[in-house]
Formats: C-alpha cells, structure tokens, sequence
C-alpha cells in the first residue's frame, strides 16, 4: 500500500481547533500521513489569540529540511506564516525540493481578530508564494486584500479569482463563509472555468477554524492525487460535516468537529 504524505506549514494553535492541530487531524481523518514544520506558537483558545510567538527563520527552514531530506512530501499547504522573511524562507524552500502540489491558504486575521500575517508581508505573499501555488483558498476578506478590491458580489468574487488567476495562481477557490444570505457559495475558477459549490448556511458560532480544516481536507486529497476539482468537492463535503457536528466546547467560537465526515462515512458504508 502507498503512503501519501501531507506537509502542512503553519501556525500552532494551541487550542487545537485551527492552525497545525486542525491539518494533521484533517490529514489524518483523510489518511495522508501529517508532518508539519511550525512557523509560529499561538497561545490561542475558543476566546481568541492571546499570544503570537514567531520561530525564527532558520527553525522554519530546518524543520522542512529534515523533512526534504528525508520523507518527502506529496502535497505541501501552508497557512499562517506571519512575516515576509518566513514567507521567502518557504517559498525558497518550496523551490528547493520541487514541491508542486502547494495549496496556499493565505490567513491573515484570526476569527477573533487578531493579526497573523504583518501587514508588510502581504506584497511577500504575492511575489514570492502566490506564483509557487497549485491552488488558493482566501476568504472574502483576504481576496480583498489581495486584489486590492471590494468584493459584494459574485461577479466581483469571479473578477478576484480572475485576477488571482493572473498573479500566477493555477487555482483559486474564494471561500463563501463570510458573504451574505442562506445560500453559501465556494467559487472555484481554473483559468477557464467557474465551478459554483454551493450549500445551505450552518447557523452555529463554531467555525473556529473552518478555513485551515478546508485547505488541509483539499491538501490530503491533492496527496493522494486527486484532481483540484475532486479535491474542493471532498473538502466542502469534510468541512460541512464539521460543521453541522460541532463540538461545543471552549466559551467562545468553538472548534468544527474533524472525525464527523470519516464518522458519517463508516455509518453509511
Ligand atoms: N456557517 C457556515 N455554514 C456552512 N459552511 C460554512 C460556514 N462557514 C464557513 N463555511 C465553509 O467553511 C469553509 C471556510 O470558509 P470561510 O469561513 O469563508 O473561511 P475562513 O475560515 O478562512 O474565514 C468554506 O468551505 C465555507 O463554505
Ligand atoms: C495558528 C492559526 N492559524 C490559522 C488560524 C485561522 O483560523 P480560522 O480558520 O478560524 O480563520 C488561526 N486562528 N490560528
């Protein structure tokens, strides 16, 4: 049996909802087998972020190092990775090892409103990861700040994902979570063509998360060599059994519950 192998680059979350601890639960429910190499330690909970605690540059790249050196990856994500300097380390890394199969999850403000991505390391971001990326997953909000225009609409959200498209971006999917209505709307767009997935609105505070669990669901399945478009339909599909299965715990925005889709799975085999 082949093993596939899913690196996640990111931020711990000590809370174990978003971050490293959401990809590696997802990676594993997924079966890719999970490695990380940690960019920063947040000292987060269901409340919000109560510390950011950066690695330094020669950690980051040492952990994808030994990983390079060694196991090799099918599939690289990355999420928060807080400065310009961690954002050139990866890339250069990235370049290194020849990775192809990068998902960037471009995160830059945590639920609560924290920032984990310094607002000069945006033109990092583009220059440097965006042109390395097989797929993107901004929310509204990031797409924004990418693009550098509002976004109300769904013809806008399809001008953004165009634009992405241009800055060297294979894949962009343009998460719906923070547009209006009942009607959600994940908008894939290849270059060519616009694929709409769509769903009903889960009306719940616990989406801590819901963002790094839908990139690390799409990466797996980019491990184990699924097309784009296969992997964002079985991501949307993990994230909502997330997140209609939600946990409830922690006083604030709890995490999405990560063995609901393998559960509902098993239950329906
Ligand atoms: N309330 C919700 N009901 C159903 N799906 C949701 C909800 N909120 C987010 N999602 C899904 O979770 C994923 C992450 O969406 P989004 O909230 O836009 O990103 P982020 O967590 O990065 O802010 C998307 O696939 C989106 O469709
Ligand atoms: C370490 C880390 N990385 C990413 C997020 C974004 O989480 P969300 O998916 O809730 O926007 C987070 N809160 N913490």
């Amino acid at each position: 049996m082949t093993t596939y192998k899913a690196l996640t680059i990111a931020g711990s979350d000590s809370g174990g909802g978003a971050g490293i601890q959401a990809d590696l639960k997802t990676f594993q429910e997924l079966k890719a087998y999970g490695m990380s190499a940690i960019t920063a330690v947040t000292a987060q909970n269901t409340l919000g972020v109560q510390d950011v605690y950066p690695m330094s540059v020669a950690a980051v790249e040492a952990q994808i190092d030994s990983i390079g050196a060694d196991l090799g990856a099918d599939a690289v994500k990355t999420g928060m990775l807080f400065s310009s300097e961690i954002i050139e380390a990866v890339a250069n890394k990235i370049k290194q090892y020849k990775w192809e199969r990068i998902v960037v999850d471009p995160v830059m403000i945590a639920k609560g409103g924290a920032s984990l991505l310094q607002q000069q390391a945006v033109q990092a971001l583009k220059d440097h990861l965006l042109p390395l990326a097989m797929v993107i997953t901004p929310n509204i909000p990031e797409a924004e700040v990418l693009t550098d225009m509002s976004i109300s609409n769904l013809d806008e959200r399809m001008e953004a994902a165009k634009k992405l498209h241009k800055m060297g971006v294979q894949h962009v999917v343009i998460k719906g979570g923070h547009g209006e209505g009942e009607d959600l709307v994940d908008l894939l767009y290849d270059g060519q063509e616009f694929l709409y997935i769509t769903s009903k609105r889960i009306h719940t505070k616990n989406t801590h998360g819901t963002g790094c669990t839908f990139a690390a669901a799409l990466t797996a399945q980019l491990a184990k060599g699924s097309s784009v478009r296969q992997a964002v339909v079985v991501a949307k599909d993990f994230i909502q059994a997330a997140i209609e299965e939600d946990l409830k715990i922690g006083n604030g925005h709890g995490p999405t519950n990560h063995w609901a889709y393998h559960h509902r799975q098993k239950e329906n085999a």
